[in-house]
């Protein structure tokens, strides 16, 4: 067996390693290579969910295979749709990286970290193509950890005049504000946080729609990260008709995205077909990018992980 304990790779080790102006690049090739589906260079098929229904949760296996680079990854995350008011966290991953060609296991690394920025990153990408060039105002709906992620690379990435955060709690809406520091605004509801602004990020756990397309802003991006199941919901069918939408898997959309299947609403485009050149940007129209998390963003994102930790080793 091809393993040893060294290569094991943990959650403050995963935090030090990666940094958004590496990861983005990674992920924007990575993206691009997964849209290309003619190359067959990337092989990595919508994700097997087994539900937990006792935890009212589902384990998710995510692998991904790049020939070209010689990466084979899985990650195994698991979800929940956790009650009001529970402190369990709403997902928890495990990254692997295996040899393609022996097929043992090359590392197994922390996922959360992971999970995190990669997400964040796309969410990051979306924008950087989508949204209006003059963007000024930020919003976030949601506080939990990729509330933060967000909050982390889009503020280190863009320069927003504004940003506003929303929970359904006013005082987790302040504490998250205040930890962030004072140029971030708690608002009372999603109406107000999100009037006038340029973009927003749904970063919730809700399975029903807490964003309505009539407090918009036509021309306004929406990343829209959480709802991941064909039966959870974030946007309402007001917003995701009157949008351009985009997706980072048309095949994961049509199966796991309650926002797409639910209101009936096209996808015109995948992430990567933009990267391509493939397909074009609206900037100018209202834009929803549904993110659904992709096996290859972890790919490339662990891989990343393992050159670095493998040349600090050394
Ligand atoms: N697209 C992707 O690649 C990924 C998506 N996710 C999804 O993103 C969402 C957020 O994940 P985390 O930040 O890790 O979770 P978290 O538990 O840390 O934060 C969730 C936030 O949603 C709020 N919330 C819970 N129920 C709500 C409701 N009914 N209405 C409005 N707000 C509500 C909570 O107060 C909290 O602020 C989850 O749905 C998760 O499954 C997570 C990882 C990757
Ligand atoms: O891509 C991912 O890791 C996830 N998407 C939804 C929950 C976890």
């Amino acid at each position: 067996m091809f393993f040893s304990l060294h290569s094991l790779i943990w959650e403050h080790e995963v935090c030090s390693l990666l940094k958004y102006g590496e990861l983005i690049p990674r992920l924007e090739t990575a993206l691009g290579k997964f849209s290309n589906r003619d190359s067959a260079e990337v092989i990595q098929p919508v994700r097997t969910t087994v539900p937990l229904q006792k935890h009212s949760g589902f384990l998710g296996v995510m692998p991904c295979y790049m020939e070209n680079e010689g990466i084979l990854c899985t990650k195994l995350v698991c979800f929940y749709k956790r009650p009001t008011g529970s402190t369990l966290p709403s997902t928890q991953a495990t990254v692997m990286l295996l040899d393609p060609e022996y097929g043992n296991v090359k590392a197994i690394m922390d996922g959360d970290v992971i999970t995190g920025m990669r997400t964040a990153a796309v969410s990051a990408i979306s924008a950087k193509l989508l949204m209006c060039p003059d963007a000024e105002i930020l919003t976030i709906l949601g506080t939990g950890k990729q509330a933060l992620s967000h909050y982390n690379v889009f503020t280190e990435v863009f320069s927003f005049k504004e940003v506003r955060v929303w929970s359904r709690s006013k005082d987790k809406a302040e504490a998250f504000a205040q930890s962030l520091g004072h140029h971030v605004t708690a608002c009372e509801s999603v109406e107000e946080a999100v009037r006038g602004a340029d973009v927003i990020v749904t970063v919730t756990r809700s399975t029903v729609p807490v964003l309505s397309g009539q407090w918009v802003k036509p021309g306004a991006h929406v990343a829209a990260v959480g709802a991941c199941r064909p039966d959870w919901r974030e946007l309402d069918d007001t917003l995701m008709k009157q949008a351009v939408v985009y997706v980072d898997s048309r095949e994961a959309a049509v199966t796991e995205s309650g926002d797409i299947i639910l209101s009936g609403a096209e996808v015109f485009a995948e992430m990567g077909e933009v990267i391509n050149g493939t397909k074009p940007a609206h900037r100018e129209k209202t834009t929803v990018f549904k993110s659904l998390g992709l096996g290859v963003e972890d790919a490339a994102s662990a891989q990343l992980v393992f050159d670095k930790w493998k040349s600090k080793a050394m």
